[in-house]
């Protein structure tokens, strides 16, 4: 199938073409590791694992490369080394681990590349020998810089003249740069400090060369898809653009940026202090794949904002589907699903498809809405429990103070058959069919399993039916 891309670069929507046929690469920017990643953070995780489901789709599982690295050297570490008096390999460890386990329960696959950025540092000191050999950056006390004005189409990615980013921009001046818009690829670190050997003394790569070497040594001079958050877009990626290109390679053919998640209409970030982790929604019995569905269900080039109410919406989509689903493993993925995940990823198209599957009803829409649903990173075979029902389940999802109703309704049903009121009877029997649940059945069903049709379940409506009998 035609796979669309929305391409930053160009600011449009491309057919995908890959760089060599029938295979696809991509490399996506991953975390600075040191603290837990907050639900902003998955935002990027959860885009980019779908396009890497759709590309494993179409090209093969073993013809996809996807490489996501981990930032483990960069000023936020060191600052809370000092902080803590934690050694940093402690820190950064421990932050990998949360993030592999955070990401996983979320449904996340993992790439088939997770470079540190620390087993890297001899091919980003190679590339700023580059660099400077063709004229592109400049060593200065200690430090080297990457001479932005020497790279005639930056800020093409992000739309913006260089000019105008030195008024609008927090460029640091500095005295050891000859125009305040260079930036650092290389400086010097104290004893105290993580350092390398290098051609200009001890000391650390800058953040953007980590990403420019990693992606080079790993996918090569040319690759098909470059990813991240949109606010990566200035200057983190115009700036991997510069160097990379400046070192004579083609990179990345697409860029993909997605928007943020918010709150109240602003970014959650870390800086901000406006955030809550993932861990800290599963830990209050928030179900990754409920994470997931609530995700999927915005557009990845749309800002959206995490709310009660989708969360709930999400656990009760998930709750009913997963009764008559998570058996189902004969189904082939549906195609108009693929379809809309392949025109620029549509998630909320393929929800409304799986929606559409569900009203069917059909054993064989049932069968393919399962195996979409694994596509797309959600097993319906997991308990989707709402956490906020303090009653357990039992059965179809019946919960119970669902089990109390339905036993009121049938005690009345009875008392009505005992009088020999067949008529009212008859007329309750008939209201309960409609709303999922067989009076028939109910008086010899072990756990309510046989009495309920989980297709058409309404517990909302059975309790007004009750209602309506005292
Ligand atoms: N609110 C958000 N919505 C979507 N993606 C985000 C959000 N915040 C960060 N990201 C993405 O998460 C990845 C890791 O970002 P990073 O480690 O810089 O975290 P951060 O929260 O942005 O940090 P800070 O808040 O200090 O700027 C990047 O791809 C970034 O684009
Ligand atoms: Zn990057």
């Amino acid at each position: 199938m035609t796979i669309k891309l929305y391409n930053t670069k160009t600011r449009q929507k491309e057919v995908f073409k890959p760089l060599v046929d029938g295979k696809a690469s991509m490399y996506v920017c991953g975390p600075t590791v040191y603290e837990r990643a907050h639900l902003g953070n998955a935002r990027p995780v959860l885009v980019f694992d779908m396009l890497y489901r759709l590309l494993r789709h179409e090209y093969g599982a073993e013809n996809v490369q996807y490489v996501r690295n981990f930032t483990d050297v960069d000023d936020k570490i060191n600052a809370r080394a000092a902080q803590t008096g934690r050694p940093i390999s402690e820190i950064t460890d421990e932050t990998i681990g949360w993030f592999l386990d955070d990401m996983g329960a979320l449904g996340a696959l993992e790439p088939t590349d997770m470079p540190r950025a620390t087993a890297y540092i001899a091919p980003m000191i190679a590339m700023i020998e580059d660099l400077i050999a063709n004229g592109h950056a400049y060593a200065a006390e200690g430090h080297v810089l990457f001479k932005v004005r020497s790279y005639k189409d930056y800020g093409k990615l992000s739309g913006r003249s260089v000019d105008d980013m030195i008024a609008g921009a927090r460029v640091e001046v500095a005295p050891y740069k000859e125009d305040p818009m260079d930036f650092v690829l290389w400086k010097p670190s104290s004893d105290d400090l993580p350092g390398w050997d290098s051609p200009w003394g001890r000391g650390r790569p800058g953040w953007h060369i980590e990403c420019s070497a990693m992606a080079y040594k790993l996918l090569g001079a040319a690759f098909d898809i470059h990813g991240g958050g949109n606010d990566l877009t200035f200057p983190h990626h115009e700036n991997e653009i510069a160097q990379s290109k400046c070192a004579g390679h083609d990179f990345a053919n697409v860029w993909m940026h997605n928007e943020m998640l918010q709150v109240e209409g602003k970014k959650m970030s870390k800086s901000l202090g406006n955030f809550f982790t993932v861990r800290d929604l599963l830990e209050q019995g928030v179900p990754g794949e409920v994470i997931r569905f609530v995700m999927l269900s915005t557009h990845y080039r749309k800002p959206m904002d995490w709310t009660e109410k989708k969360r709930e919406e999400a656990v009760s989509h998930l709750t009913r589907w997963r009764a008559s689903l998570s058996q189902r493993t004969a189904g082939t993925i549906d195609p108009e699903i693929v379809s809309a995940l392949s025109n620029d990823l549509n998630t909320p198209l393929a929800l409304v498809r799986l929606h559409a599957l569900w009203k069917s009803g059909q054993q064989s829409d049932l069968d393919s809405m399962a195996a979409s649903l694994r596509f797309m990173g959600i097993d319906p075979a997991l308990p989707s429990v709402d956490p906020f029902d303090e009653e357990p389940q039992v059965g179809y999802g019946l919960t119970s103070g669902d089990r109390e109703t339905i036993e009121a309704i049938f005690t009345h049903w009875n008392g009505l058959k005992k009088e020999k009121n067949f008529e009212a009877a008859d007329l309750i029997r008939k209201q309960a069919t409609e709303m999922g649940l067989d009076l028939q059945k109910w008086l010899v069903s072990i756990n309510g399993e046989d009495a309920v049709n989980p297709l058409i379940l309404s517990t909302d409506k059975l309790r007004d039916l009750r209602e309506s009998l005292k």
